[in-house]
């Protein structure tokens, strides 16, 4: 499978954007005419530029406005035609792409226009150059991959062949069979590229909100999976028009972008058995069970407040490492560690953002193969030397610089805890409050990678993302979004924050970059909870009395439940016959909490119609005596 991008894609001048490419693993690059136009320097320094980032060039492109149109215009076509393939020869790349008109001045004809591609694939043929035609969705008379196909079927020439474009395709609903028909050896390129599904006019949603295939809702897999038919096996170009990705950084971008295309093709390859897909294989999507622990990298002293308020949540110390400052805490199937080692990751991370998750162990079926998978789709293995009488565990960078690792039940690691850690009898420790497991963690981000996370952990592990909501904070709006397992035994909420004067925005920057902001622990009965950990000395945050009047209002719900709810101050939320209940802890230091919830009765969801009044309620905590509101 040979991986190609076009330089519109990602952020940056040439040389960037080249170098980003080559990093991620592409093989080649479509050079789109605008990146080599704004170039300081001439079409051969160009090509060698490529060429020595071991690149080829697959594509030039695009060339507009060409076939359908009267005279002058046509004449002025061809020449426009003549110089840009003296440009490609220098580049060194034989294959243009010509986008259908959009020019109001087009008279259109599919025998006009084939003719015109039958000249244009002679001019181009004397200097061994090839001609695409791809049908934009608002081509004046030619939006359809179909009648594209038709033109070019019709000019009969070797060189001249047909570009199929995603985006295109998807966005007016053409039915991808169509694809099945078409000779793949006629197909010269295909690009690909999703879309978030938004109402909105077609040249605008193109040239603004495409995104990787995975990270939007176009059926790009049954796309994929009708040119598979056809026998095709060139370049996989992804084309992506991206207001966000333009401005982002585009090593990541690219990354992402690799990753889209190995994630796309080993499904289609998983689809399409009998078709022979040139994709490295791979372990299929990881079924994680849950989160094994969450590991907290601190020094001394806040190693101290952290332990106070697990003790006020119920957690006892439950083991010593046997040769490093790190002790688990554990209640019901929760394992909370501190790592107050002087060196080592967790160290390094405490240094880069002080006190914080550093490190999230998951439970799998095969860890092994949970890090090949998150190889072959160029994650980053994550190792650090083992001390004597210490398992391996495997383990991969994760995006935002922390640490994944995997625990299994086929192999020791599962044992990892008796294996590790010396037991604590944490006798003296107040009673467990009834916390069964993480039932989610939170993670902040900048709103802008939240497609790398979203690609990241629906890719490696078998897992949907919930659709986006929006959560108002004082200071601005967070979008926020969860991964999720078909049973819900992993969950993961992703939450994007695009000012810093939001509570997420804050705590990314005080915290420099994506952290876990919250862990929230299952209980199945948050009144009892509640009680025990009020004996604990826990003190929930406070919420807003205006909160249970409208509560109680808009559910109906008895005086006398919402009157519990409000003393305990939990958050209560409904969806058909499901109830969700929410308890949150203070902030720890720049707006690290947590949370209890109980689920009954089905219900699926993180209570998003309560996210508003808990932050308001944070803010008012966070907010120094006398210090003006923001
Ligand atoms: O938006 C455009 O004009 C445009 C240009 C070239 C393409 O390949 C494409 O898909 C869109
Ligand atoms: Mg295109």
């Amino acid at each position: 499978m040979k991986t190609s991008i076009a330089t519109v894609s990602i952020s940056g001048d040439l040389r960037e954007k080249l170098a980003a490419i080559a990093a991620a693993g592409f093989d080649g690059v479509e050079i789109f005419e605008n990146d080599f136009l704004a170039f300081d320097g001439g079409p051969r320094d160009v090509g060698r530029m490529v060429r020595d980032h071991g690149l080829e060039i697959t594509l030039f492109q695009p060339f507009r406005d060409f076939e359908g149109m009267p005279e002058p215009q046509r004449s002025r076509a061809f020449d426009r035609a003549e110089r840009k393939f003296d440009v490609m020869q220098e580049l060194g790349t034989d294959l243009m792409l010509v986008c259908s008109n959009v020019s109001p001045v087009s008279l259109g004809g599919i025998d006009r226009t084939a003719d015109d591609f039958n000249e244009l694939g002679e001019c181009a043929a004397k200097r061994g150059l090839r001609v695409g035609y791809e049908a934009l969705a608002w081509g004046r008379h030619v939006s359809d991959h179909r009648d594209a196909w038709e033109i070019v079927r019709r000019t009969d020439r070797p060189n001249i062949g047909l570009i199929l474009d995603s985006f295109h395709t998807l966005a007016r609903k053409i039915d991808v069979n169509s694809i099945r028909a078409i000779p793949g050896d006629r197909i010269f390129i295909v690009q690909l590229a999703d879309a978030p599904l938004i109402e909105m006019d077609l040249l605008y949603w193109s040239r603004h909100f495409r995104n990787m295939p995975g990270e939007g809702d176009l059926p790009v897999v049954d796309f994929m999976r009708a040119v598979a038919a056809t026998g095709y096996d060139g370049p996989l170009s992804l084309e992506i028009f991206n207001d966000q990705f333009r401005g982002g950084s585009p090593k990541s971008i690219s990354v992402d972008g690799r990753r889209s295309l190995l994630y796309l093709m080993d499904k289609v390859r998983r689809l399409e058995p009998d078709i022979a897909i040139d994709v490295p294989s791979m372990p299929d999507r990881i079924e994680a069970s849950g989160i094994e622990f969450v590991e907290f990298a601190a020094d001394e002293a806040e190693a101290q407040e952290l332990a106070g308020m697990f003790r006020t949540l119920g957690f006892a110390p439950a083991g010593r490492h046997i040769s490093k400052d790190v002790t688990v805490w554990r209640q019901g199937g929760i394992n909370l560690v501190i790592n107050t080692e002087r060196e080592g990751f967790a160290h390094s991370s405490y240094l880069v953002h002080g006190t914080s998750v550093c490190d999230i162990g998951l439970k799998v079926e095969n860890a092994s193969a949970t890090v090949e998978r998150a190889r072959a789709l160029v994650a980053e293995p994550f190792q650090q030397t083992v001390g004597r009488g210490e398992l391996k565990i495997p383990a991969i960078r994760s995006v935002g610089g922390g640490v994944m690792h995997f625990i299994d039940e086929k192999t020791e690691l599962a044992r990892v805890w008796d294996i590790e850690f010396t037991p604590l009898a944490g006798d003296e420790y107040p009673a467990a409050a009834g916390l069964r497991r993480i039932d989610h963690i939170a993670q902040t981000m900048n709103y802008e990678e939240m497609l790398t996370w979203v690609l990241f952990y629906t890719s490696i592990f078998a897992t949907d993302r919930t659709p986006m909501v929006d959560v108002v904070d004082p200071g601005g709006l967070i979008r926020s979004q969860a991964i999720e397992s078909a049973d819900g035994d992993l969950r993961i909420t992703l939450n994007g924050a695009e000012s810093r004067r939001t509570l997420a925005g804050h705590f990314i920057a005080e915290s420099f970059g994506s952290a876990v902001q919250h862990v929230a622990f299952l209980t199945e009965d948050i009144f009892a909870t509640a009680k025990a950990l009020k004996e604990n000395g826990f003190r929930s945050l406070k919420i807003s009395r205006n909160y249970y009047d409208d509560l109680e209002a808009r559910f109906g719900l008895e005086a006398g439940f919402a009157g519990r709810l409000r003393e305990e101050n939990i958050l209560y939320d409904r969806e058909g016959e499901g109830e969700y209940f929410q308890l949150y802890s203070p902030n720890y230091g720049e707006g690290f909490f947590f949370e209890i919830v109980e689920r009954r009765g089905g219900y699926t969801g993180y209570g998003a119609a309560n996210a508003q009044f808990r932050i308001a309620a944070q803010k008012r905590a966070l907010r120094p005596k006398g210090m003006p509101r923001q």
